[in-house]
């Protein structure tokens, strides 16, 4: 095994539904440039549309782009499907397997299409699936399907496992312990590149993340590099009788009656600033709450902003040269 091997290599990737450029075509994925490496987890963020699925099957060799260039282990995974598949794991965003068929039944079948496939049992055990092996697919709840689709896409121990929106579904206790299972995985140095809607989910897992907007990545790195590119926030409230305009604070503050808000990139200063002349003049700010931002915030500010839906889809087949914000000092980045 290559240590810091980029397992998945993505550039200037383009999907086009439909007809080609000029005509009534829909172009979901415009430029897409990533990487993951060897015993990463990457996950793929962006509201419903934003282009998750339609770039991750292009990865996983459903499709094939309309432009760009994908790689995994180096080969492309729709035209060198045979070297690709049996070491990579997909859990699809609806699995589809016959309902009649019971847990057992369909993980056996699914062993049978599978290279190297380790005992079904197994994969039951893992997802808390083994007491059910006698139930009909049909009779699962959402979530035990969301569990044995997850199941299935790891019969064949993958290098590589794509997992499309894993915990949908799944409540509480079902999502924290697919959270701890795919940690294990990564422990056990597999790949994994999921998508969610889950903010939470991505902050739990997610070694380096991407957002996507419209169909290009509008921002990209570790967690803490994405919610570092939006302010923090100081809030608290004013005693009676003391004005907003004695506030010592050089940012400016959002005033609502004795509600004060503050933004800044340097919240440890204002912070300090803003404390010591409270000691001084005797005033308690009530309320007082100060954060840095959080995922979710940075995520709907970034995926909701204006800008890349309004860029003119240009059909380049390959540009990524698209106002990316790349916060990638670390090696491994996306690129
Ligand atoms: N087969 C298709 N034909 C035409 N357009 C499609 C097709 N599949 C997806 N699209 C469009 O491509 C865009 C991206 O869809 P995609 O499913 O990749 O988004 P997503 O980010 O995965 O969304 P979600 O979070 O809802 O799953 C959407 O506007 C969708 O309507």
């Amino acid at each position: 095994m290559n240590i810091g091997e980029q397992v998945i290599e993505v550039s200037g990737l383009r999907r086009r539904y439909g007809p080609a450029k000029g005509e009534d075509g829909f172009e979901a994925v415009r430029g897409v440039s990533f990487s993951v490496a060897r015993g990463e987890i990457f996950a793929l963020l962006g509201t419903n549309g934003a282009g998750k699925t339609s770039t991750v099957e292009l990865l996983e060799g459903l499709a094939t782009p309309s432009g760009g260039r994908v790689r995994v282990f180096g080969h492309d995974p729709y035209r060198e499907r045979a070297r690709v598949r049996p070491r990579i794991g997909v859990m699809l965003q609806e699995g589809g397997f016959p309902s009649e068929l019971t847990v057992a039944e369909t993980a056996r079948m699914w062993a049978g299409c599978t290279s190297g496939a380790r005992p079904y049992g197994e994969v039951l055990e893992a997802v808390g699936l083994a007491r059910r092996a006698d139930v009909r697919v049909k009779q699962l709840s959402g979530g035990e399907r969301r569990r044995l689709d997850l199941a299935m896409a790891l019969l064949g121990r993958p290098e590589v496992l794509f997992l499309d929106e894993p915990t949908t579904g799944l409540d509480a206790e079902g999502r924290r312990e697919t959270w701890r299972l795919v940690r294990e995985l990564r422990e056990g140095g597999t790949t994994v590149l999921l998508t969610t809607h889950y903010l939470e989910e991505a902050e739990e897992l997610a070694d380096r993340l991407a957002i996507m907007r419209a169909g290009r990545i509008v921002v990209s790195g570790t967690p803490a590099e994405v919610t570092a590119t939006r302010p923090s926030r100081i809030r608290f409230v004013l005693p009676e009788g003391v004005p907003a305009a004695r506030l010592p604070l050089s940012v400016p503050a959002a005033v609502h009656g004795r509600r004060v808000e503050v933004r800044t990139d340097r919240l440890q200063e204002a912070l300090t600033e803003l404390l010591l002349w409270a000691r001084r003049e005797d005033v308690e700010l009530e309320e007082l709450d100060a954060r840095s931002a959080s995922l979710e915030e940075a995520f709907l500010e970034i995926a909701h902003e204006g800008g890349a839906d309004d860029l003119p889809d240009t059909g380049d087949g390959g540009s990524d040269t698209d106002g990316t914000a790349r916060l990638t000092g670390t090696g491994t980045g996306a690129r």
